[in-house]
């Protein structure tokens, strides 16, 4: 169905680039108070878009096969599946531009609506304002502190001690890192570049009132459940630098191995809890994520012969936080990481994308992200710290890891 707003547009859009249509689209969310999300699927060739005719964003439990369109932002530190949903109020892809107007189900603020088509239609007619032109967003109130390298490499030591007294067996420390943003800064700008460059990732660009703005580039699948109700997720550990090898040629130390195959024996684990059998294993294989090289198991479970309609989001309540960003035992890292680690990790390795959207599901880990702020961004990253981990290589791997973002910022 049609709204007045999407008709005006479609039939003005033709004119417009691809950059102009993101960068109006923000302009607009952020003139209304309402959130909005772009993202680009890992070897998608579509952008695509959301829009929630919200002023409060909805904090709820994720039920995959309840839920309306929307796109999900769930913390790190989220019990239960919960999370913020950004309803697809609006919904665009970048091939054609075609608008969806998935809220009338719902009762959205028909206000906002109109406000927000008027805004479009203004903009559309009057030429695209200033502040379009500069991308504004959202910015969050709270700043993360910022951690030295003597506190990060003193909590690995720490529990590098916690792995040797038995208290857990790995654990997944992290940090941020803030970096100046150039003056002309353009968020959308950073969106479409990442892009371009990490055609393999799930790039993604969230700005929603309170929680601010988010852009990454995640290498890691959470959960996928596909058109055909196959159920997929991943198990990514072990990092080492690409330099110019092929994804052939590359070699694992025992350290990255083990670490890799914990994730692995993790999600077993789960599947072993709700006594399902029917799963297909495949790797680990080495896969390239930016400059970096991972090791990664795919793990896939047919729904339907396997009679496990609600597989999505049982597999999401055991699986988050993974081992690849928490660690194992899962409740006694959580509770190091809580007690240790010195700040708020937010929405980093949390999970984000979106949900029944063209009879889709696919939830990333919020990974190689960082957070935007006016003047400065806040970078994110964390590595998997076992019984053999040197403190300084982990910091080093964390600096690597934050150079996926910083590359395209500055
Ligand atoms: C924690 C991060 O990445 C995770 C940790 C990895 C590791 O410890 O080697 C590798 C890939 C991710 O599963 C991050 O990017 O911040």
């Amino acid at each position: 169905m049609k709204t007045h707003l999407l008709q005006a547009y479609q039939s003005k859009s033709s004119a417009l680039s691809e950059h102009q249509v993101f960068r109006i689209v923000l302009s607009a969310a952020v003139q209304h108070n309402v959130p909005v999300a772009f993202w680009r699927k890992p070897n998608g060739t579509e952008k695509e878009g959301i829009v929630g005719f919200c002023n409060q964003l909805p904090y709820k439990q994720v039920d995959l096969e309840e839920m309306g369109s929307g796109f999900v932002l769930g913390a790190f530190e989220s019990k239960e599946r919960q999370a913020y949903v950004i309803p697809a109020d609006l919904y665009f892809k970048s091939n054609n531009f075609e608008f969806s107007n998935f809220g009338n189900g719902r009762s959205t603020s028909s206000d906002l609506k109109t406000a927000f088509g008027q805004t479009l239609d203004q903009m559309l007619s009057d030429g695209i304002p200033e502040s379009a032109l500069q991308s504004e967003f959202h910015v969050s109130t709270d700043t993360p502190s910022h951690l030295s390298q003597s506190h990060f490499e003193q909590i690995v030591s720490q529990g590098i001690q916690g792995i040797k007294d038995g208290l857990f067996k790995k654990v997944v420390l992290s940090r941020t890192k803030e970096a100046t943003l150039p003056a002309n800064y353009d968020v959308v700008e950073n969106f479409f570049t990442l892009c371009e460059a990490y055609p393999a990732a799930f790039v993604s660009m969230v700005s929603v009132p309170g929680l601010g703005t988010w852009v990454g580039a995640s290498p890691e699948t959470l959960i996928s459940v596909d058109e055909n109700q196959v159920f997929r997720t991943v198990a990514l550990a072990g990092t080492q630098a690409k330099g110019n090898q092929t994804t052939a040629e590359a070699r694992w130390a025992q350290k990255e191995i083990e670490e890799q195959a914990l994730v692995g024996r993790y999600i077993i684990n789960c599947f072993k809890k709700i006594r399902l059998r029917e799963y297909d294993e495949q790797g680990p294989r080495t896969v390239a994520a930016a400059h970096l090289l991972h090791l990664c198991s795919t793990f896939a479970v047919d729904m339907q012969s396997a009679n496990f309609p609600q597989l999505g989001t049982v597999m999401l309540e055991l699986l988050h936080p993974t081992s690849a960003v928490c660690g194992m035992p899962k409740e006694e890292t959580l509770a190091f990481i809580l007690a240790n680690e010195g700040y708020d990790r937010a929405l980093y390795s949390g999970f984000i994308g979106p949900v029944n959207i063209e009879q889709r599901t696919d939830l990333f880990v919020n990974l190689r992200c960082m957070q935007a702020l006016k003047g400065k961004a806040v970078l994110y990253a964390g590595a998997g710290i076992t019984e053999d981990s040197e403190p300084i290589n982990e910091w080093k791997e964390t600096e690597l890891k934050m150079e996926t973002m910083l590359k395209h910022i500055q």
